[in-house]
């Protein structure tokens, strides 16, 4: 919603600091003389040069990063203002300027008024960060309170999943469901010890956590199974997605078995009722991880039977 003002922003700012670029030495061209080749001090030229670069990179950042807003505005008029002063100074190098009375004053105000107006915005910035902080820590209390987040790897849990699974049938948008589950992990532990096995499941669900989009979501189901919610997923896509987490996973030193399930596109609100009820979601969502884990079982059935003697060597090999 934001990327036509950002852009408009962002055209703004490169025309009014080509403006800038073009215009002034345009005007000291016609109205002061340049300085000799040997009376030119290229440090100083390089060193204001090099200022001037950073403070237009900074403001680019600032103006494609930051939400709309008073702390964006003071950000980018300060750093704007102290652009155009180390401008004028790098200017200074090249032209006679201290003819032009005007220009002496003009030359020396925009970097201190830029600085001030910058130092409010850093300021101001630093509040509105305490406040997101504590936003975030009351979500993450609320999450920890309630048992949401999974204490080993810090992946939600089964039960917010099944409160995001809710959300998403509700909103009647296309998604895909991924299960993944290690195979033989009870011998894992019973070979590496409870504390690799431990890490092996953190390292998993980080690794999972760098495959997706920010907006899919992962969770540990349970012990070592977890389930991805793809937004707005296809089926031949969630099943390559699905391969590509399996074949991936391997360079963890695991296998595992995966399965995937796309819900069907029907209403599932009860049409018969003026108002969408809580049950057929909830039945919807139950129906789709009964498929899947259903689907788990069958293809952990169908796999080879572990040959004991070969345990330690074909399950699980070092990480790549
Ligand atoms: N280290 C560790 N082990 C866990 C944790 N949670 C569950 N487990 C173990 O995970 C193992 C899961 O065993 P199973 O469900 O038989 O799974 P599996 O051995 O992978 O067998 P298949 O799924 O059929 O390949 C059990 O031995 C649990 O004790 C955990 O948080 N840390």
């Amino acid at each position: 919603m934001h990327y036509p003002v950002k852009s408009l922003r962002l055209a703004c700012v490169y025309g009014l600091s080509l403006l800038i670029i073009f215009i002034v030495p345009l005007l000291l061209w016609q109205n002061t003389p340049a300085k000799a080749i040997p009376q030119v001090d290229w440090l100083d030229i390089a060193a204001e040069g090099a200022l001037f670069v950073l403070g237009m990179c900074w403001l680019m950042v600032i103006v494609s990063a930051r939400p709309l807003g008073r702390v964006t505005n003071l950000l980018v008029v300060g750093l704007a203002s102290y652009c155009l002063g180390c401008y004028l100074d790098l200017l200074d190098e090249i032209f006679i300027v201290k003819t032009l009375p005007v220009y002496n004053w003009f030359e020396k105000m925009p970097t201190p008024i830029g600085l001030l107006i910058l130092t409010c915005g850093l300021w101001l910035w630093r509040d509105e960060q305490a406040v997101v902080n504590r936003q975030l820590q009351t979500r993450e209390q609320f999450y920890r309170q309630h048992h949401l987040t999974d204490g080993l790897t810090l992946l939600n849990d089964a039960k917010a999943f099944e409160h995001h699974l809710l959300k998403q049938l509700a909103q009647q948008q296309p998604f895909g469901l991924i299960m993944l589950d290690i195979d033989y992990f009870h011998q894992y532990n019973q070979l590496q010890g409870a504390k690799e096995g431990d890490k092996l499941l953190s390292d998993v669900a980080q690794w999972l956590s760098t495959q997706l989009r920010s907006q899919d979501l992962v969770c540990r189901y349970a012990g070592d199974r977890f389930i991805i919610l793809l937004n707005g997923a296809i089926a031949p896509w969630v099943s390559t997605m699905a391969e590509q987490l399996k074949y991936g996973i391997t360079a963890l030193g695991c296998e595992v078995s995966v399965v995937w399930a796309l819900p069907s596109p029907k209403m599932v609100v009860d049409k018969l009722s003026s108002e969408p009820t809580k049950r057929p979601l909830k039945d919807e969502a139950q129906a789709l991880l009964k498929l899947l884990n259903e689907k788990m079982s069958q293809q952990k059935l169908n796999r080879q039977p572990l040959n004991p003697q070969t345990t330690t060597v074909s399950a699980f090999h070092e990480p790549r």
